[in-house]
């Protein structure tokens, strides 16, 4: 490899093209084809365009010879349009550089052994993989691979050393992760999807722990029973299906290691209320005289390090604390003495969509494929995700008072039972959130249609729409309280209407045709009861009702500032979280 300045310049054998100069620069690496070879290509291929064209026209009689013809011109149809659009590639579109030793290469006519050379082209070889990101925001991205080589071993080892070297600079990739893969999610593909992405794994020397779940609640199961020394021993967690195993693997991580206090139980909201004279309590008397949730609006809300990328997919969430020393995530040598809590940056979580719906991936990245996620994990891109606490009070008149708490990263459906829980829903946004989220904790119809459509898993995606429309037939509607806190900061949407807003004109739409309790206890005619829960602090609304289904949601928009700290509660009958 000869250098010239900051780039290094090398006469390589290139797969299928011929001799190329390759020279690297510091944003990528670019190859010409060298000499006479070059013009000839590029006269066989014009000429070929030609006589397709011509051939196609006149429909040779030789089926035979048309077909060999027509073989060979869209080779080199296909030869000249590489020529023209893929002699660069950027480092940040490589995802793995293989040396794969020596072999045999094909010259510009797809033989080895070239009649334009003369010579048998075997030689050392490495393969450059890389990507072709999509065109539109949103695409998927697609694969595409070179082959290098040169006779000389040094030559090409030093390329490969050098390549993996600068494609490691953009962002740290991670090394080792543990992969959950569910066989039945979706329409049952889940180990083919894996199948399908896992030598782009091994390819870019990421090592990977798998485990096919046997049963629900398998992943969590592992993840929540882990050491901390034995987590901190991946760099993530990667899992392959669809929206219910990636929040399975986010409740397995936090459960334990989410330190974050609670947010009030509706008992203390209720003493908070009694001790403090200044504050009016208003219908049930749940209210809140000192800011709720101070601990929890902490939670998952350390500024993203401003690497967030555009398209990812890896969330950093997580903290690490040790007692020092380092290697190269900062982790120390006597991993004994680790504590993983969260949130920290450096622990990844990812998704490889399989799923029936697959709305994070989608919310996400953009788009639904495999291989797009795939790649977005092997390069280390990251992407805050919200998060959304909601824990459980449990109120029933035998048991104590035990907070029982769930994250979600989609949405937190319940189940109605006989027993009266209520729960209090925590949003906390983190301080940037550049792709478009919604984040609801749903209590009702949703949480009965994803009870319902369990049955009917046989049915692939479908069942969603057999269950949501039995759900819907049955004509429930569910009695509920929310208190909803409304933001400082709040979110506009395109129309101008602020989301609170929105949220409060939607709640008025609701009309009770269930002759609920809550409704005929009104004394209001309205079907709602909606006031302000102080008057000291005019930014709690409650409501009082019965709806299709309760939840309390945020859109942080696309490249927009979203409010910090957005608490909501609902209070819900006969609720249990799903
Ligand atoms: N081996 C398994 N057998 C049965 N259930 C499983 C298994 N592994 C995971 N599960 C459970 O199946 C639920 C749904 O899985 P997943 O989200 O992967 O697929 P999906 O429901 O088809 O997709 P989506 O959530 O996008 O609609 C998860 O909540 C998980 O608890």
């Amino acid at each position: 490899m000869e250098r010239n300045g900051s780039a290094a310049t090398s006469t390589l054998f290139l797969d299928r093209i011929g001799e190329v100069t390759v020279t690297m620069d510091p944003g990528g690496f670019s190859w010409k084809l060298i000499g006479p070879k070059k013009d000839l290509v590029w006269f066989m291929a014009n000429i070929a365009t030609v006589f397709h064209v011509g051939v196609a026209i006149l429909r040779f009689p030789c089926e035979n010879l048309y077909f060999a013809m027509d073989q060979f011109w869209a080779s080199c149809l296909c030869m000249n349009l590489r020529l023209k659009s893929e002699n660069r590639i950027e480092f940040a579109n490589i995802y793995a550089v293989e040396f794969i030793g020596w072999g045999l290469l094909e010259d510009a006519n797809g033989r080895a052994g070239s009649f334009l050379s003369g010579s048998k082209l075997e030689m050392y070889r490495f393969v450059v993989h890389g990507f072709q990101r999509g065109r539109t925001c949103g695409s998927p991205w697609t694969l595409c691979e070179y082959t290098f080589g040169h006779k000389d071993l040094r030559t090409c080892e030093s390329w490969v050393q050098q390549l993996i070297a600068q494609t490691n600079i953009e962002a740290v990739r991670p090394k080792n992760l543990l992969v959950f893969v569910h066989p039945s999610c979706g329409k049952g593909h889940g180990v083919k999807t894996w199948e399908m992405v896992e030598s782009m794994f091994s390819r870019a020397n990421v090592q990977t722990k798998v485990t096919i779940t046997q049963r629900a609640r398998h992943a969590y199961d592992l993840i929540a029973s882990l050491s901390d020394k034995e987590l901190s021993s991946f760099d993530g967690i990667v899992a392959v299906g669809g929206d219910g195993l990636f929040n399975e693997v986010l409740n397995g991580l936090l459960s334990s290691r989410h330190d974050a206090p609670y947010p009030p139980s509706s008992e203390e909201l209720n003493n908070a209320c009694k001790k403090d004279q200044n504050v009016q309590c208003m219908n049930n008397g749940i209210m809140c005289s000192r800011p709720l949730c101070n601990g929890a609006t902490n939670m998952l809300s350390t500024p993203s390090s401003g690497s967030d990328d555009h398209e990812p997919l890896l969330s950093a969430v997580g903290s690490i604390t040790s007692n020092g020393g380092s290697h190269d995530r900062g982790l120390p040598a006597d991993a004994d003495t680790v504590k993983v809590s969260f949130p920290n940056d450096w622990f990844r979580l990812g998704l490889i969509p399989a799923g029936s719906t697959d709305s994070i991936v989608v919310s996400t990245t953009g788009t639904r494929d495999p291989v797009t996620s795939a790649l977005q994990i092997i390069l280390g891109k990251r992407i805050s995700l919200d998060i959304a606490q909601v824990v459980r009070w449990k109120t029933s008149p035998s048991s104590k008072e035990v907070p029982s708490v769930h994250y979600a990263a989609s949405f937190a459906g319940c189940l109605v039972e006989s027993l009266t829980y209520s729960i209090s829903f925590t949003y906390v946004q983190p301080n940037k959130a550049p792709l478009e989220y919604l984040v609801i904790a749903r209590y009702g119809f949703y949480g009965d249609v994803i009870k319902g459509s369990e049955g009917y898993r046989w049915m692939g995606p479908k069942r969603y729409d057999y269950a949501g429309t039995m759900a819907f037939l049955k004509h429930r509607s569910y009695e509920a309280e929310i208190k909803f806190l409304k933001t400082e900061e709040d979110v506009v949407n395109k129309k101008g209407t602020q989301t609170s807003e929105r949220f409060h004109e939607n709640l008025k739409k609701v009309v009770c045709r269930a002759n609920c309790n809550i409704c005929n206890d009104t004394n209001d005619s309205a079907d709602l009861d909606i006031s302000n829960i102080s008057s000291q602090d005019s930014r709690w609304l409650q409501y009082r009702g019965c709806f299709l289904s309760v939840g309390a949601a945020v859109i942080s928009c696309r490249n927009e500032r979203a409010p910090e700290g957005l608490v909501a509660e609902a209070h819900l009958s006969d609720g249990k979280l799903v």
